[in-house]
């Protein structure tokens, strides 16, 4: 089994050095600064337990790649970049070739099984960063992740066994679950808060707009008859497995949206977390103000390379009408 990471940021480059590091073989498929540092020096990865340099194989397209049988698309892109990237994989990989979504949002797998047959989705708990070109940051150790995953749209097979097993032997926790969306949708439900934690940084009290952000997402998700996994059996899967410790004595500094003001990327993921909801209320008949003034402020300050924290939460809520 071969892994092409497609997306080599915090996700896809810190999996992508663990799984090398686990002797897999593995290309990652980046872009622009980040692709030719790694291409010059190698992929640093930086842990609470010191830095390691990775030579692994780079490339700057799907097309770069000679895709054979035993190839499997890890896809670690954000949501909004994952059409686009689905497209220019679908050109050149074999149509059977497994694409397994390491990504938040709960679009990229339904995006994925109208060009692939075998999709997967993985229930992303790993914190990870990407600020500078050529770097990524694992910041949970010993244990870098916990990557639950299962077929999409349910259901688990030898692929998804054999995919698990490659994680744990890569520091990652992994279990296969036939019924992996509704761990996602629990996933989405906390990352309706990314767009708070980018907009606000963590500075202030932001649990009433998160408790609304929240509240409107658990609606919209009764409303489409969506279930998914109770707070309880999250929290009980998760327990103290994730050890997040400072890196070079910093704490982390923020999730992945907060991340993408940091970087001035010029998007953001928020179309795919509170869009999703969004998108869900209008479908279904329920109001979501707040997911929709977050997406939209989130979307405003990407575009304008507003940094991160700029608005205060109160302010947020302020401006629901
Ligand atoms: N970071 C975290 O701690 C966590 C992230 N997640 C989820 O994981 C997913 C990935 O997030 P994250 O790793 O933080 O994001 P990053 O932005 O750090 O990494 C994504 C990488 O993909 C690259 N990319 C996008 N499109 C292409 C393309 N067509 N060709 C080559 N490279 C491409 C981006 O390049 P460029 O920078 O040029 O756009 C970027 O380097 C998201 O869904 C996120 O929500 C889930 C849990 C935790
Ligand atoms: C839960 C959280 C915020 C952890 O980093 C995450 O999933 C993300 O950064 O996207």
């Amino acid at each position: 089994m071969r892994f092409i990471v497609y997306g080599a940021g915090a996700i896809g480059g810190v999996l992508g050095a663990r799984l090398a590091g686990a002797g897999k073989d593995v290309v990652l498929i980046a872009r622009g600064a980040h692709l030719e540092a790694i291409r010059r020096d190698g992929l640093t990865v930086e842990a609470p337990s010191g830095r390691t340099v990775h030579p692994i194989k780079a490339a700057a397209h799907p097309a770069e790649i000679e895709w054979t049988q035993g190839d499997v698309a890890l896809l670690a892109m954000k949501g909004m970049d994952t059409e686009a990237a689905l497209r220019e994989l679908a050109a050149v990989a074999p149509p059977e070739t497994p694409i397994v979504c390491v990504q938040n949002g709960v679009a990229n797998e339904r995006a994925a099984l109208r060009m692939f047959a075998n999709v997967y989705g993985v229930c992303v708990m790993f914190p990870a960063t990407h600020l500078e070109p050529g770097v990524v940051q694992a910041q949970s150790e010993p244990i870098t992740g916990l990557l639950d995953l299962g077929r999409y749209p349910e259901g688990v097979d030898d692929t998804a066994e054999a995919i698990a097993a490659a994680l744990r032997d890569a520091t990652f926790e992994s279990v296969p679950r036939p019924d992996i969306m509704r761990w996602k949708y629990t996933k989405l439900l906390m990352n309706l808060g990314n767009s708070i934690d980018a907009l606000c940084g963590r500075d202030e009290d932001r649990s009433d707009v998160l408790a609304r952000i929240r509240e409107e997402g658990e609606a919209a998700l009764a409303a489409a008859g969506i279930t998914f996994t109770p707070w309880e059996t999250d929290r009980e899967r998760r327990g103290d497995l994730l050890q997040v410790k400072p890196i070079n004595g910093q704490q982390r500094s923020g999730g992945s949206s907060w991340q993408s003001l940091a970087r001035g990327t010029g998007s953001i993921e928020a179309d795919y977390l509170n869009g999703e909801i969004v998108l869900l209320g209008r479908l279904h008949g329920v109001e979501t103000p707040v997911n929709e003034l977050a997406r939209r402020l989130a979307n405003q300050a990407a575009r304008a390379g507003t940094p991160p924290g700029s608005f205060t939460p109160d302010r947020i809520l302020e401006l629901v009408h």
